[in-house]
């Protein structure tokens, strides 16, 4: 039978998915890549490790200069709360949900010696959240050349970009705007992007921020 006619028939969907779990976990499996079985409207995942599937997860990367507020900012979509930071060597991932879609989001550290590492990240990202810290003038270029460094990245062509002006509470920070003619933000034409003013402190422009990945999702 052609797997066309597989995925229209639920049971005999069921039977894939209990043939594929036996071939992924069984025997030494476990280091095996995970497959993907179309279910009804949703991927689900075939896991290795034990959990049996999983709701598809977009995957998105914070990234940006160091002290520009990114773990800050991962912490408050998680739990709405501010948490004490220190600078990360290497990343943090978390699942972060809104209305059914489910997001992994990888935080990873922006310090000089870090950046050239962000490259291990890009595989399968959908979306780059790219955050300012807006009081930092002097450094908005090295993040100028980072995003466009990205964005000829090869594994992020079909990446959307969120840029979130993040410390809008500090006096004098940079406007959404300003920050937008010094990133040029108007020449990028191959990818979706989007810039949010936001304060990790409070939560405030977050939810706009999050509510925009949702919306690309939706439109996908
Ligand atoms: N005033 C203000 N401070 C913020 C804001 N967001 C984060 N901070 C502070 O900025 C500092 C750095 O925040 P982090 O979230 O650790 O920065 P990071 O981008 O993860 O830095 P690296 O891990 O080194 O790349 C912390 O002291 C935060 O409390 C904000 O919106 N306003
Ligand atoms: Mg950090």
């Amino acid at each position: 039978m052609s797997l066309h006619k597989l995925f229209k028939d639920p049971t005999k969907c069921i039977i894939l998915f209990i043939y594929s779990r036996s071939r992924v976990c069984g025997g030494g499996g476990g280091t095996r890549p995970a497959r993907l079985v179309l279910c009804n409207k949703h991927f689900v995942e075939i896991c290795p490790r034990g959990r049996a599937w999983r709701v598809r997860e977009h995957k998105v990367i914070i990234v940006g200069l160091d002290n520009a507020g990114k773990t800050t900012i991962l912490y408050q979509f998680l739990t709405r709360e501010v948490v004490h930071t220190s600078p990360t060597i290497g990343s943090n991932v978390e699942e972060v949900v809104l209305r059914k879609t489910h997001f992994l989001m990888w935080d990873i550290g922006g310090q000089e010696t870090l950046r050239s590492a962000w490259n291990s990240y890009y595989c399968n990202t959908e979306f780059v959240i790219l955050v300012i810290d807006s009081s930092d003038r002097e450094r908005l270029q090295v993040t100028r050349e980072e995003l466009y460094k990205m964005l000829a990245h090869e594994d992020l062509q079909r990446a959307a970009v969120l840029i979130l002006a993040n410390k809008q509470d500090v006096k004098d920070s940079m406007t959404t705007s300003e920050i937008s003619q010094v990133l040029m933000l108007g020449s990028i034409k191959d990818h979706p992007w989007h810039i949010q003013g936001c304060c990790a402190l409070t939560g405030e422009g977050l939810p706009a921020g999050l509510a925009w990945l949702q919306s690309r999702v939706a439109a996908s």
